[in-house]
């Protein structure tokens, strides 16, 4: 028995040293070798005092006391005493005896486990917190965990999910997990649809292994409907503001006049072709608005629009806009060198203003962008395709500048492909009326006022005059006519309109007093338009000051034109 007894202390975790009541050690167990670093052999029948300094067994031989759970430090051992006496049946202590519990690995453990609480509670957190909607299936496929951004997300509450299969929230594409289950691989930002509210998603998901076995998959969802609807706005605001580059529509071209019609179903019907458009009619008739509308109206309506004023730029400076350059063209040229109006219009509509006024040599490198569908920049030579509707516009008499000379007949013919005339506004007196009302509209939203018409007297003195200024002339009229109106006044009438009564009293002394008739013989009519022109127009900029923006106001034509008529007459 007492051999069993000595192998089971040899055998127990705790270290064991007994000693008599003379504190000679008794019994040193193998734990107590292990714990202690010292040969039972050594040890058994000496002083414990010898063995081991500082033990305690000393004191309970003496005290007869009990000390129990007692933790110390060993260097890096971390222990649990139990020290007590050993006493006959009379009670006297015949010795004593300390049992040492090596728990430092018990204490790293429950560290370990403190700080993986710790761990937990920080990751629970996140996984409540996070924005993202994350779930997790077991090996099986068979939804384990979802977080409250998840049951958000998908509409669907936990107890819809838990317990249930990963394809329990797809309304549209294949589950990520059971990929993820079946090929042990990551998936990126699959697309699906997901839950009762059909939310669109992009899907990660990973699998989870633990020591190399496939214990689950975990999958992450973005809410992608927000970025769609965002991106969706974004797109329609683009149509907006590309539309808005060319803003006007057919629906905006007023007039009920027979011609007027003509012109606008001819202008539909060649919005449809690819044909090169050319728009004639005087100043202000309306022929940049027919240029928006027919782009619009084109299969290129999301392309961009661009406008050229061809007779605002010097022959260089147009060509350098048109076509573009490239580095050190020229002094002063760009680094880089600059895409052109006709490459930045591509597969879009190029809108040549005032065609008639282009150089010749503008006119040749024209003629060939339409023959060749090409473009060579200026101080280039690499040609460079592209694909633009030219639409052109002039009010000049192109077959006589043609027969001068001064326009290249081929290049006429190539741009005259579809001519659409838009009559001046004194052969269609008729649309004056919608025309008026149509400005009244325009300015009430400007000037926040609440017209609704105009006095058939005050029509009559507008269908009167013969509107060389064409609609661009009448909408002046009726905006300075609301001008003149109170607020009260919602009608416009006749006293609200003296300006264009003046105006032409105005233009017909101006012409008489400065021009005696006499002086106008053996001149041609042009000529003598010509000098007459040139003469109001520095008397009204002599009267407005100087004031391009009021100089062209009254004289009922653009600020285009009259920059261009200045220079024709060479006045400063
Ligand atoms: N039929 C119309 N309906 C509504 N507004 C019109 C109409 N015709 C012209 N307008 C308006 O008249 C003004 C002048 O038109 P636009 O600039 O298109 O004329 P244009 O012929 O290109 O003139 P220019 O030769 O001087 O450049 C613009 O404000 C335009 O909106």
């Amino acid at each position: 028995m007492r051999r069993e007894l000595e192998v089971i202390l040899d055998s127990t975790y705790d270290a064991m040293i007994a000693v008599d009541k003379h504190g000679i050690i008794t019994l040193f167990n193998k734990a107590a070798e292990r714990l202690t670093g010292i040969d039972s052999k050594y040890a058994l029948g000496k002083s414990v005092k010898e063995v081991i300094l500082n033990t305690r067994l000393v004191h309970i031989l003496e005290t007869g006391d009990y000390e129990l759970n007692r933790q110390q430090d060993l260097g890096n051992i971390k222990i649990i005493t139990n020290r007590m006496p050993v006493k006959d049946e009379n009670g006297e202590i015949i010795g004593a005896v300390a049992v040492f519990r090596d728990v430092t690995d018990i204490l790293d453990l429950a560290t370990q486990i403190t700080n993986l609480k710790e761990i937990q509670s920080m990751l629970e957190a996140i996984f409540n917190s996070t924005q993202d909607a994350i779930s997790v299936v077991d090996q099986n496929g068979i939804n384990v965990m979802v977080n409250p951004a998840y049951t958000e997300l998908t509409g669907l509450r936990e107890e819809d999910i838990l317990g249930k299969p990963a394809t329990i929230d797809l309304v549209e594409g294949q589950s990520v997990h059971m990929e993820v289950l079946a090929t042990k691989k990551p998936i990126r930002n699959a697309r699906l649809i997901v839950g009762p509210n059909k939310r669109e998603v992009i899907a990660t998901a990973a699998p989870i292994i633990v020591d190399g076995e496939l214990r689950g998959s975990v999958g992450v969802l973005r809410d992608v409907s927000e970025i769609i609807k965002l991106n969706k706005e974004l797109n329609a605001a683009k149509q907006i503001i590309r539309k808005l580059e060319a803003k006007y529509t057919f629906d905006d071209i007023i007039g009920q006049n027979e011609l007027i019609l003509k012109a606008i179903e001819k202008a539909k019907k060649a919005a449809n072709t690819p044909a090169t458009v050319i728009l004639r009619g005087e100043s202000g008739t309306g022929k940049e608005l027919f240029a928006h509308a027919i782009h619009n109206e084109s299969d290129r309506k999301f392309s961009q629009f661009v406008r050229v004023n061809c007779a605002a730029l010097s022959e260089n400076l147009l060509e350098s806009e048109l076509f573009g350059y490239e580095e050190g063209a020229f002094t002063g040229a760009k680094k880089g060198g600059k895409k052109g109006l006709f490459e930045q219009a591509n597969g879009g509509t190029i809108f040549l203003d005032e065609i008639g006024d282009i150089s010749l040599n503008t006119q040749a490198k024209l003629l060939r962008v339409l023959q060749e569908k090409e473009i060579v920049r200026v101080g280039g030579t690499k040609p460079i395709p592209i694909d633009v509707r030219i639409i052109t516009a002039t009010n000049l008499d192109l077959e006589k500048a043609v027969e001068e000379g001064k326009f290249r007949e081929d290049l006429y013919y190539r741009l005259n492909f579809i001519p659409i005339n838009i009559p001046a506004l004194r052969y269609r007196k008729d649309d004056i009326y919608p025309l008026v009302i149509h400005f009244i509209k325009k300015f009430n939203q400007e000037y926040g006022r609440r017209i609704n018409d105009i006095t058939k007297e005050a029509l009559d003195i507008l269908k009167k005059h013969d509107w060389p200024g064409n609609v661009r002339e009448l909408e002046n009229v009726i905006g300075r006519a609301i001008i003149n109106m109170k607020h009260c006044e919602n009608v416009i009438d006749v006293k609200h309109i003296p300006l264009i009564d003046s105006y032409i009293k105005y233009d017909r002394q101006n012409l008489v007093q400065t021009e005696d008739i006499n002086d106008l013989e053996d001149i041609t009519l042009e000529e003598a338009v010509s000098k007459l022109e040139k003469e109001l127009i520095t008397k009204t900029l002599k009267k407005y000051k100087n004031n391009k923006t009021k100089t062209a106001r009254a004289l009922g034509i653009s600020i285009r034109s009259l920059y261009y008529k200045m220079e024709k007459y060479n006045i400063n």
